[in-house]
């Protein structure tokens, strides 16, 4: 895991996480739809001398991949963001795998964004037709949006090739997302696009968030794009350098954070150069509009995309939404329990 000198540093110097954060304030926020499987979005907002960070590793995430998190959590709380390059980030509509009547509703929530990414094949190749459905209504509801899809790895290589040619029969596709598990497969499935002549640029997410060596994508040339998030990858500067090394076109996205960790994707996204040979030299849309799926989140107002961008910028909760979505004491056991597992295998490592 790459950790920055500074919080290298701190691990060495602290004495655990409640010596370097002086709240630590653990939610529970309702979804206004059910995404990756989650209708409540469990998280943790820490603060420390630099403001407020989110420590926020899904549940079923042990100490050893949940340590990325804290990383970026440390670091947020206790380094500035780094000096944007740009003030807003455009950013793409989130559109889970709902039916197709309801994606007109979730579309509105995003107006003005340049390009939409649809969750696909949450059942594998068995949802294919409901697939094709949902994209077709995402067209119709948002034209002039780039589609990208993402089937979080749930493809065998044979029906990864079989949706490449369904998908690629719909129209252009901006990438397509982690089709298949593991890098080699998605090694295979660019080089056999390539030789079929198939418009399907594919996008590396979770061999790249939840590998042991993200650089493995670009080094077996199994992506077009890569997907990087702040928090899974051990914060800002850490995804930085992933991206840097890897010298691939890079979209960042959210890891369904609330809006206190979304500003840490978007210092991210705005302090990524613009690549020069894709998304026709603009910066690509980031997934970080994700907000807008929550029915309630901690910052009042949250940050939510105005026009198909996002403001960059530390965003603070509000107090009165921390209580009214303060976890129980039970979680919050839970919540500290982790922080400090994480800690430890973070202090190993530094
Ligand atoms: O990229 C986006 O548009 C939104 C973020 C998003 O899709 C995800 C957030 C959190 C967990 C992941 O399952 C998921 C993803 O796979 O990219
Ligand atoms: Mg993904």
């Amino acid at each position: 895991m790459l950790i920055v000198p500074e919080v290298r540093a701190l691990l060495t110097r602290a004495d655990g996480p409640r010596d370097v954060f002086d709240r630590i304030v653990p939610v529970a926020l309702p979804m206004v739809t059910r995404f990756r499987g989650l209708t409540v979005r469990q998280t943790c907002l820490v603060h420390g001398p630099a403001g407020w960070a989110e420590f926020a590793p899904f549940e079923e995430y042990a100490a050893p991949e949940a340590a990325h998190w804290l990383a970026a959590a440390l670091e947020s709380a206790v380094l500035e963001f780094p000096e944007p390059l740009r003030a807003t980030v455009p950013v793409n509509a989130t559109i889970p795998a709902v039916a197709a009547e309801d994606v007109a509703g979730l579309a509105a929530r995003f107006t003005g964004a340049q390009a939409v990414k649809v969750k696909i094949a949450e059942h594998g190749i068995a949802s294919l037709t409901e697939d094709l459905a949902r994209i077709a209504a995402v067209r119709a509801a948002m034209p002039e949006a780039a589609l990208r899809c993402d089937a979080n790895a749930a493809y065998s290589p044979a029906e990864a090739r079989q949706a490449v040619v369904a998908l690629a029969e719909t129209g252009s596709l901006q990438y397509l997302e982690q089709p298949v598990a593991t890098v080699e497969e998605l090694a295979d499935l660019r080089a056999w696009i390539g030789a079929e002549g198939l418009p399907v640029p594919l996008a590396a997410d979770e061999s790249i968030r939840k590998a042991a060596d993200p650089l493995r994508v670009a080094a077996l040339g199994a992506a077009d794009v890569i997907i990087v998030k702040a928090q899974p990858l051990g914060g800002i500067r850490a995804a930085a350098e992933v991206v840097a090394q890897a010298g691939l076109p890079a979209v960042v996205s959210s890891a369904l954070e609330s809006s206190v960790g979304l500003a840490a994707g978007a210092a991210l996204a705005a302090w990524l150069p613009v690549p020069e040979a894709a998304f026709d030299g603009h910066a690509p849309a980031a997934g970080l509009g994700t907000a807008a799926l929550f029915a309630s989140d901690v910052c009042a107002p949250p940050l939510l995309p105005v026009g198909g961008a996002l403001p960059v910028g530390r965003t603070a909760p509000d107090e009165a939404l921390l209580r009214a979505h303060a976890a129980g004491p039970e979680r919050v056991r839970f919540w500290t329990e982790r922080l400090e597992a994480c800690w430890e295998v973070l202090r190993r490592e530094a």
